[in-house]
This record gives structure tokens, sequence and C-alpha cells, in this order.
């Protein structure tokens, strides 16, 4: 797999992210006092429906540099998933800049859409159809021919632990860890640069965790892929993340790396300990449960 970024060479291997300088890195993705809300139903009659308008992510603000792997960690309901969506031009922001190596979301999404790529549990597939049709027909969508496509998505599934039998056998058939698998798959038949990962653990069996989680880390090693990923899980963001933000209602409330966001809630506390203090939440009974 080849991933390039714009005007960049590939650098070697990376360290483990404890010890990693990244200052040099170029900046990849540039996000300025984010918005996004949405209207709610909140009364009133059928005629004279009432609404209110509450802030999914409210005034968000950070960097992240090429090679780096980025966490955002919160509750359920705290923005994880519409910040994702407006970095990836899903969303229109209602206000604040997203920027992929320069170029805006908004105005330069063609362009945007060619480095950059999401990942979400809710990867909608034609369920009867196995994996290799279904990359196929979206490979065909991104203008890829069905060669590449096939090699490529059949090398990843590979990486990712899942059996070549399985990548012809319907999708029905197959457990939500295989075809978290297969959205990954589809995610990178366009090799992006940056990587947009929204849980990509969550209801996955151990094993299957293990195999996306060391598919991330070889991202970032091996083809200096920028990736910001979302979870509620908290050994996974210490295990992947070089810098970790903490979301709640939409705001980040501090960020750093998991040493430093430990440190923030004093001597030998642990990354839970910080959440808790700074969120005032508690990620364990508001997030999903453990398979
Ligand atoms: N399309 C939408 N219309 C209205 N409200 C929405 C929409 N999408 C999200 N919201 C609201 O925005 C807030 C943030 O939701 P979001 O899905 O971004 O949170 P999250 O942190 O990703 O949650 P989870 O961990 O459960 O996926 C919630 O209050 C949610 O109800």
């Amino acid at each position: 797999m080849t991933l390039t970024a714009p005007s960049e060479a590939s650098a070697g291997p990376s360290p483990a992210a404890s010890s990693r300088d990244l200052s040099r890195h170029p900046v990849a993705l540039d996000v300025q006092h984010l918005v996004k809300g949405f209207r709610k139903k909140t009364g009133g009659s059928l005629l004279r429906p009432q609404y209110s308008e509450s802030r999914a992510v409210d005034d968000v603000t950070f960097q992240v540099r090429r090679a780096e792997i980025y966490g955002v960690l919160g509750p359920n309901g705290s923005g994880k998933s519409t910040l994702i969506r407006a970095m990836s031009t899903l969303l229109i922001p209602d206000s604040g800049e997203v920027t992929v190596f320069g170029l805006d979301v908004v105005r330069d999404e063609a362009q945007v859409r060619r480095l950059l790529n999401r990942v979400s549990v809710d990867a909608a597939f034609y369920k009867k159809l196995s994996p290799r049709e279904n990359l196929l027909y979206s490979a065909q969508l991104y203008g890829l021919s069905p060669e590449v496509a096939e090699e490529r998505a059949l090398e990843t599934l590979k990486r990712l632990g899942l059996k070549e039998k399985a990548f012809y056998e319907p999708l029905e058939e197959m457990s939500r860890g295989m075809q978290q698998k297969v959205a990954i798959a589809r995610a990178f038949l366009t090799s992006p640069v940056v990587v947009l990962l929204d849980e990509p653990t969550t209801g996955l069996d151990p094993k299957s965790r293990r195999d996306v989680q060391e598919f991330v880390l070889e991202l970032r090693d091996v083809h200096q892929a920028t990736i910001i990923l979302t979870t509620h899980d908290m050994p996974e963001a210490e295990r992947l993340c070089d810098r970790i933000a903490f979301i709640s209602g939409g705001r980040f409330v501090a960020e750093g790396t998991p040493d430093e966001l430990r440190a923030l809630a004093g001597e030998g506390k642990s990354l839970e300990d910080a959440f808790i203090e700074l969120t005032g939440e508690d990620l364990e009974e508001k997030g999903e449960e453990e398979p």
C-alpha cells in the first residue's frame, strides 16, 4: 500500500509514541473554532413547532501533524461523530474552518476527498453481496481500476486477519467485527493520507480489536498516515494515541500526550482519573459495554 502526502517524502518507521517528536512534521489537519449545531424539536404544536438549537461541536480548535495518531475521547453524545463528520466533508460546519494539508474541506471538497477517508461503525454496504462485490462497486465510484482495487482490498483484509474465503461470502453472514474490517478495507482503497476512524473497535471481540489496533499503528509507522480516532476506550487511547483530547458537551476540555493528561490529575493518577477530574463525567458509565 502506498500513501503519499502532497510534497512529502516518506520517513522511516517511527519510534514509540511516548518518545516521538512530531514538531518538525507538517500540519496535516487544522481545525479552527469549529461549530456545528442541530435544531431539535422541543414542543409546540403541529402547526407551530418549537425548536431549540444545541451545539454538538462547540468551538473546537486543534491541529494534527503528519504521522500522528490523535485520539478524541468522550462519552456518548459528547460530539465525537459530529466532529468526524464535519472534518470529512459530510457535514457543513456552521462556523469555523477545517483544512487538510492547506485545503479547505468545504471549498476544496473534491481535492480533500482524495486525501482523506473516514471509517465508521455505521458503514453502509449491500449486505447480500460479498466484500469483493461491495469493494469493487466502491472502487468504481472512486474511479479505481478493478484489478488495483481487488489487490489493495485483499491485502488490507488479510493484514486485518480476515480469511480470504470471507472475501467471497455475503456480508450479511459476517460478524460485526468482520464487517468493520471490510469498512476499513473500503476506506483504504483510495490510499488516504489522513484517516478518520470513528470508534474503529467498538463492539469488536478482543482478537479483532487487536488486529485493528495493530493495523492503525502500522499505518502510522510504515505509511506515515495521519490518524484521528474517536473512542470510549481508555486503554485503546493510551496504546494508540500520540496525543488525546477529552471532549465533553461538544467542547475540548483538555489536550495532551497521555503522560501530560495523567499529570494534570496529579501524581500516580490514571488517564481515567484525569478524564473524570477534567470533564466531571465517568466514561465507563456512559460509554458502551465491552463485548
Ligand atoms: N443529525 C442529527 N440531528 C440532530 N441532532 C444530532 C444529529 N447528530 C447528532 N446529534 C446530536 O448531537 C450530539 C452529539 O452527537 P454525536 O453523535 O456527535 O456524539 P458522539 O460523541 O459521537 O456519541 P456516541 O459515542 O454515542 O457515538 C448529541 O446530542 C446528538 O443527539
